[in-house]
């Protein structure tokens, strides 16, 4: 389309700018030739003229020796003579008549012996300019020299009568016709002499005005062809700055562009190349500008069919014109290479090829994206060891190969001991640094075969290939020793941990990766349980994978029983041992599972599992919003009620929303909330100490209070009992249900309770199952007591706050306070 256009403008404009000049030449030329036209036929009419005056001449001269003497010779040539006046006088009547009478025109002219070639120009002159001036005073005398010719006819007539008489004319007679031959004589002679003048005359002011014509034409056309010239030089000078700014234009945008931009001439020699391109090449000697592409760019891909010369040959044929497909390598000129993608596009004109651009980007930054990403998806960013996606690849990888192929291999399921007390003493910086310190001990004890990876958290996992069990068991140990004697130095403080190692034999029972895992995790968990800082190896038919299938079996029936609803909440009754006047109630709400069959099971079946499997917080949860419900929907004439203790799991404590919905469920059921304490266990508040302290302080500023619960199992965290804000300690029941036969539980109780009220906190006494602890502890000075001598536990229905109901108190108890 824009092909035939094209051309077809440019036409137009060429004869936009030709048309003045055609046309001033046209005039010019048919001016010229008209002028000439003309003058030849003035040259004609003079040459005429001269005829017409030496044929008068002669007429007269005849004519008088012919009067004279009579001889008629003489009158034969007065009449031959007067043949060329008569002629032109008959040519210039013939053409004067309408319309004109041509032929004797013609002929006239031809008898006045003119010549022949005139005669058209002489008719054209007489007929077309009759009227002009320049021609009309000539032709004025020439009809005034006419005139005296017929004068001198009749006179011929009149002389050749008197001669033809009998008698010969008078010697007066002669003289008479001599005297009035020469009167028309002196008449004629200047009538021919003005006709002469005249007409030299007029044929000269004609050169003059055709000259002057065709010189002011002439100037003209050189006026206009310099005006046009004129013209065309600026909008040259126009265009060409137009071109400039643009090539500037060009150069600046190319100069800025973050892609290297190479052009080529059509046989691949470089013509352009932007400072980016030169970036990229690299450092060299010699400028690229004038070489061949080939020797410029030298590509390097990984895809071995699809070679440089390939490449180049596609680009300089303008085939290549999407960039994102693939990366190739552009090796540097010093001898690095780059990741780039490229584009060739053809420059063509009139549709030939005339070069190629060549776009390349730098893509080292998107490829490092790249590889980072593709490190990150299988690695730990922290450790950077291996992550669980990718040792659980390789895991799976290995047990591919089939049973009987795979050579003795051990997994190894490391979780460090006791970290979260890391984080929480020393900060989680501390604990970064020393699962680092962790992992390049682990690195730097183990094989260039061995694989590690960070399972997540406190966790790794080793893979120990072609090892036989006996050589695992020796890594395994040679790793819990040094775990043991690991020591990160974090400020003035000296950070150990221990390892608690589960070791699982491959091949073995698991069929998979993550089967193996499960295994070499149960193991780890029993390593715990023996006390940690252990190896425990997995073996079949052990208790652990037997555990582990009915904890799981524990986790379904915890989730079926929550969808419906077949939890319920149990109340233990807390009796004040000192202070007769507190009527308020006390108790603890206790959670129950009702299983298919209505049978009611204790937590302590599926706590643990619910604990492993991240369920706590749920249940938690469940139980919270339940005791308020009870609590905001006790019956009339119910017992006021003092304390509702609720159990708050380890897992809560890290739960950053819990405050958020005890402090809902609070407004929703309207309680107030002095009547709640959350009891939490003494290690999870350890482990959890800055969370524990944060909502602690948190639930307390709205008047909830707190217990510690089991206290004394971890004596090595007396010392976080000042920094708890607790009101209450409950002394683990283990101290209590036998204290009046172990001096030493008695001593502890007895410590516990008093370091207690040193710190201002109340205490209460767990496993109270007889009254004579009950009277010990009231004669020890033990605040509140809870065990199946006090009250049993019992459904947390509306009628337990009435009185006389399972809420209430034995008699003996107040007897006892009362004595
Ligand atoms: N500093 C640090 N801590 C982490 C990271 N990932 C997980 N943790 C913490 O590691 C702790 C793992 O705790 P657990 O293994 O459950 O408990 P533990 O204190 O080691 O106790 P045991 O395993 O029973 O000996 C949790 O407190 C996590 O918050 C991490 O990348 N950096």
């Amino acid at each position: 389309m824009q092909q035939s256009t094209q051309p077809r403008g440019s036409r137009l404009a060429f004869w936009q700018r030709v048309w003045p000049f055609a046309l001033l030449t046209a005039i010019l030329v048919i001016t010229a030739g008209t002028s000439i036209y003309l003058l030849s036929a003035v040259r004609g009419i003079v040459a005429g003229e001269s005829f017409w005056s030496k044929s008068q001449k002669d007429a007269i001269y005849y004519l008088t020796r012919y009067a004279e003497a009579g001889n008629r010779e003489h009158l034969d040539r007065y009449h031959s003579a007067m043949l060329v006046p008569r002629g032109d006088s008959d040519a210039r009547e013939a053409l004067e008549k309408s319309p004109p009478d041509l032929a004797a025109a013609r002929k006239g002219l031809l008898q006045g012996a003119n010549h022949p070639d005139d005669i058209n120009s002489l008719i054209w002159l007489l007929r077309n300019f009759r009227h002009f001036k320049l021609i009309q005073e000539p032709v004025y005398y020439w009809k005034q020299g006419d005139e005296y010719l017929a004068q001198l006819g009749l006179l011929a007539a009149e002389v050749e009568q008197g001669y033809n008489e009998s008698k010969p004319p008078t010697k007066e007679t002669i003289r008479t016709w001599k005297r009035e031959i020469g009167l028309i004589n002196s008449g004629a002679s200047p009538a021919a002499k003005a006709f002469t003048d005249s007409l030299g005359q007029s044929s000269r002011r004609i050169v003059y005005i055709l000259l002057g014509i065709n010189c002011t034409l002439a100037l003209v056309l050189v006026a206009v062809w310099s005006l046009s010239t004129l013209r065309a030089l600026r909008q040259r000078q126009q265009t060409q700055s137009v071109l400039d700014a643009e090539k500037e234009r060009a150069q600046v945008t190319l100069a800025a562009l973050g892609d290297a931009v190479i052009t080529t001439d059509a046989h691949g020699m470089l013509t352009y190349i932007n400072p980016v391109g030169l970036g990229l090449l690299g450092a060299g000697q010699q400028s690229p500008i004038g070489r061949s592409l080939k020797h410029v760019l030298q590509f390097y891909s990984l895809d071995s069919s699809y070679s440089s010369e390939v490449l180049l040959k596609q680009l300089l044929s303008g085939d290549v014109t999407r960039r994102d497909e693939q990366t190739h390598w552009l090796r540097r000129n010093n001898h690095g290479t780059l990741p780039v993608k490229v584009v060739g596009s053809s420059i063509k004109s009139d549709g030939l090829v005339t070069g190629t651009v060549i776009v390349l980007r730098d893509v080292s930054r998107e490829q490092q994206f790249m590889d980072q990403l593709s490190w990150n998806s299988s690695h730990d960013t922290l450790t950077g060891l291996e992550n669980r996606g990718e040792f659980e690849r390789r895991l799976q990888h290995l047990l591919n190969q089939g049973r009987h192929q795979i050579k003795p291999c051990s997994l190894l399921y490391i979780d460090l001991d006791q970290f979260k007390l890391i984080n929480e003493t020393s900060s989680h910086h501390a604990g970064d640094e020393v699962l680092c310190e962790v992992s390049r001990m682990l690195l730097g004890n183990l094989r260039e075969s061995d694989s590690l990876a960070r399972m997540g958290g406190d966790e790794f996992g080793i893979l120990l290939e072609n090892c036989p069990p006996q050589a695992a068991m020796a890594i395994a140990e040679k790793l819990r020793a040094a775990a043991e004697t690991l020591q990160v130095q974090w400020g003035n403080k000296t950070l150990r941990t221990g390892f608690s190692m589960g070791l699982v034999h491959i091949p073995g029972d698991a069929s998979s990766a993550a089967d193996l895992l499960r295994l070499a995790d149960m193991a780890c968990y029993q390593a715990k349980d023996k006390g940690r800082n252990k190896v425990f190896v997995y073996t079949h038919n052990d208790g652990s994978y037997n555990r582990y299938v009915s904890e799981m079996e524990w986790v379904m029936r915890v989730r079926s029983a929550l969808d419906s609803d077949r939890f319920c909440l149990y109340a233990q009754t807390i009796a004040p041992l000192q202070n007769p006047d507190e009527r308020g109630m006390h108790f603890e709400v206790l959670l129950r599972l009702k299983d298919e069959q209505g049978q009611i099971i204790a937590p302590g079946a599926f706590i643990p599992a619910a604990e492993r499997y991240g369920m706590m917080p749920t249940l938690d949860r469940w139980v919270i919003s339940q005791a308020l419900q009870s609590l905001a929907r006790r019956p009339a004439g119910s017992r006021p009620v003092d304390t509702c203790a609720i159990n708050l799991s380890g897992a809560s404590l890290d739960d950053e929303e819990l405050l958020h919905f005890v402090k809902k469920q609070i407004v929703l059921h309207g309680i107030a909330p002095h009547l709640l304490c959350f009891e939490i266990t003494e290690t999870s508040a350890i482990a959890n100490l800055s969370n524990a302290t944060r909502l602690i302080q948190a639930l307390r500023a709205l008047g909830c209070r707190f217990a510690l619960d089991d206290f004394g199992v971890g004596m090595s965290s007396l010392t976080y009992l000042k920094q708890l804000p607790v009101d209450y300690v409950k002394i683990d029941g283990g101290f209590v249900r036998d204290m009046l036969q172990e001096p030493s539980n008695h001593a502890m109780v007895e410590m516990i309770n008093r370091i207690g009220h040193i710190l201002g906190k109340k205490t209460v006494a767990e496993f109270v199952e007889s009254r004579e602890i009950a009277r010990a502890l009231q004669a020890m000075g033990v605040d509140y007591g809870q065990g199946y001598a006090i009250a049993r536990p019992t459904p947390l229905v509306p009628e337990y706050f009435l009185p006389n109901s399972g809420g209430e108190l034995p008699q003996w108890c107040g007897e006892l306070i009362t004595q």
